[in-house]
């Protein structure tokens, strides 16, 4: 009996697990559950009004509705594009983007601020029409909010795709009226990152979440009356990564580059006007401003220089700028220029030390520990020390077998430097930067203005101003303001 009784439990149990196994089959590697839900949303929408708001393609005059573009900018981004039973699949502007696009009369569903809106792309007519079908509970409270969050998420969008510029400024010619004109543009095609960047990870992700701030801040600005703008201030020693820095901001926030080379402006009103002629999400840059101020060409006057970094002229034209300003020492800058409030970020760029030497070993070399590393940490104890540029150079050179790269690194930190390659740094990198302003054909009518391009990326002067360790000054205690 007993044996019968246990025979029966063992098969229950059996018979328990094979069904809970069939039951997660069925709930979870199929689309029950998936099924299970469409129809109780369509029986749900049995008790709902809706109302359709449509999108055509074109107004009555034939002319493009630049709502439309953005509603399809928005919809391929959408997270249930992808999720959707079907879908269409095309190449996007560069070769490896891949866009999703909606089938005609696919519906793709949203939701904002709680409430759950469709889109319908309506290819059946004579023009394409995007239709949106909203809860007539739903739109008054989200029907304009959502219109503008479309608005927002478009041109975000549209600013992360399109082709970022470096401008620089020509010589004046009085031929031409005022400085309309007068900045000549390349793609900026700069490979730096915040990520490539060597440099105190507390440092730069403090940098980061300022720049992720400031993109989200314009509202903000606004309510404080100020223009939305930020400035930076990058010191230190050359090369020390301050250009390979603008150019990663600069990729980083997805703004075109003017670099305004001081020598080449006549006069403070001559400044006034190409800065008039900037555009807004961009980054404008000052190189060695200590080095012009010292020189005092007599041009720019510091007055005029001041007034270009308040803002009062940025409020007659476009905002949503970065302003940097590069130097190689803070130390004899008039302070009316450093005084608090004018230039909002101070960044400090020091000599390498041993914690970027890792860094920059691990991303020229791929090598994150060697048994070198003790021995290049005690030189750096005694207080040696190379620019960033110099030693990421000796690793480049030597990138093939990361001994001989870390006993060259050792070498010349033991000597000072003189162990140093003979190749200019980044000559290479030089040559792909004129390679590509050529090859894109684009737009410079003299040689100087790619003598520019290689001038922004600090790769044509290597100057032998390398300051001892004093660089390492106390202000960058307190980097970023
Ligand atoms: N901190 C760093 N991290 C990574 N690479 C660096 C760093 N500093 C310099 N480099 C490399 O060294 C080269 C020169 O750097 P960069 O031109 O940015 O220096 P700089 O501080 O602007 O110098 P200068 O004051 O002479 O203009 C670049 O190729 C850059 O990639
Ligand atoms: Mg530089």
């Amino acid at each position: 009996m007993a044996a019968i009784i246990n025979g029966s439990l063992v098969l229950l149990l059996v018979a328990a697990a094979v069904s809970a196994f069939l039951l997660r089959v069925l709930f979870y590697k199929t689309g029950f559950i998936y099924a299970v839900k469409k129809q109780w949303r369509s029986v749900e929408d049995c008790f709902h009004v809706y109302q359709i708001f449509k999108v055509p393609e074109f107004n009555d005059g034939k002319q493009e509705n630049l709502l439309y573009r953005k509603v399809s900018a928005y919809l391929q981004s959408l997270p249930s594009i992808e999720d959707s039973d079907f879908t269409n699949l095309f190449t996007g502007r560069s070769r490896h983007d891949i866009v999703l696009r909606l089938d005609p009369n696919q519906v793709v569903h949203d939701t904002f601020l709680g409430a759950r809106v469709s889109w319908v792309n309506d290819d059946t007519g004579p023009a394409r029409v995007f239709a949106l079908r909203i809860r007539k509970a739903d739109k008054r409270r989200i029907l304009r909010p959502y219109l503008q969050h479309i608005h927002t998420v478009s041109d975000e969008l549209d600013q992360r795709k399109r082709e970022l510029r470096l401008y620089v400024n020509s010589e004046w010619d009085p031929a031409r009226s005022g400085g309309r004109g007068r900045w000549r543009s390349v793609p900026f095609t700069h490979p730096s990152t915040l990520e490539t960047i060597a440099m105190e990870p507390d440092l730069k992700n403090r940098v980061k979440s300022d720049l992720e701030l400031f993109l989200k801040s314009q509202q903000y600005y606004h309510r404080l009356g100020r223009v939305w703008k930020r400035s930076f201030l990058l010191y230190g020693p050359s090369g020390t990564g301050k250009s390979s820095f603008v150019a990663a901001m600069a990729n980083f926030l997805s703004y075109d580059v003017y670099d305004i080379d001081l020598s080449r402006i006549t006069d403070d009103a001559d400044l006034r006007t190409l800065l008039l002629e900037t555009s807004s999400r961009s980054v404008i840059v000052i190189e060695d401003l200590d080095r012009f101020l010292m020189e005092k060409p007599g041009s720019v006057s510091l007055s005029g220089i001041l007034n270009f970094m308040d803002g009062i002229l940025s409020s007659c034209c476009a905002e949503e700028r970065i302003m940097v300003f590069t130097m190689n020492s803070k130390d004899h800058i008039d302070p009316a220029i450093l005084r608090p409030g004018r230039i909002d970020v101070h960044i400090h760029f020091p000599l390498c030390d041993f914690s970027s030497f890792r860094s920059l070993a691990n991303s020229c070399l791929g090598v994150t520990d060697h048994k070198l590393f003790p021995q290049v940490e005690e030189i750096f104890q005694t207080g040696a020390r190379l620019s960033p540029a110099e030693i990421g150079e000796l690793m480049i050179t030597n990138r093939n077998s990361p001994n001989r790269a870390l006993k060259s690194v050792i070498t010349a930190l033991r000597t000072g430097g003189d162990a140093r390659v003979p190749t200019k740094i980044g000559q290479r990198l030089c040559e792909d930067v004129s390679s590509s302003a050529d090859s894109s054909g684009i737009f410079f009518k003299d040689s100087n203005a790619i003598k520019d391009i290689k001038r922004l990326y600090g790769f044509l002067r290597i100057k032998s101003s390398r300051k001892s360790s004093h660089s390492f000054d106390e202000a960058s205690g307190q980097n970023v303001r």
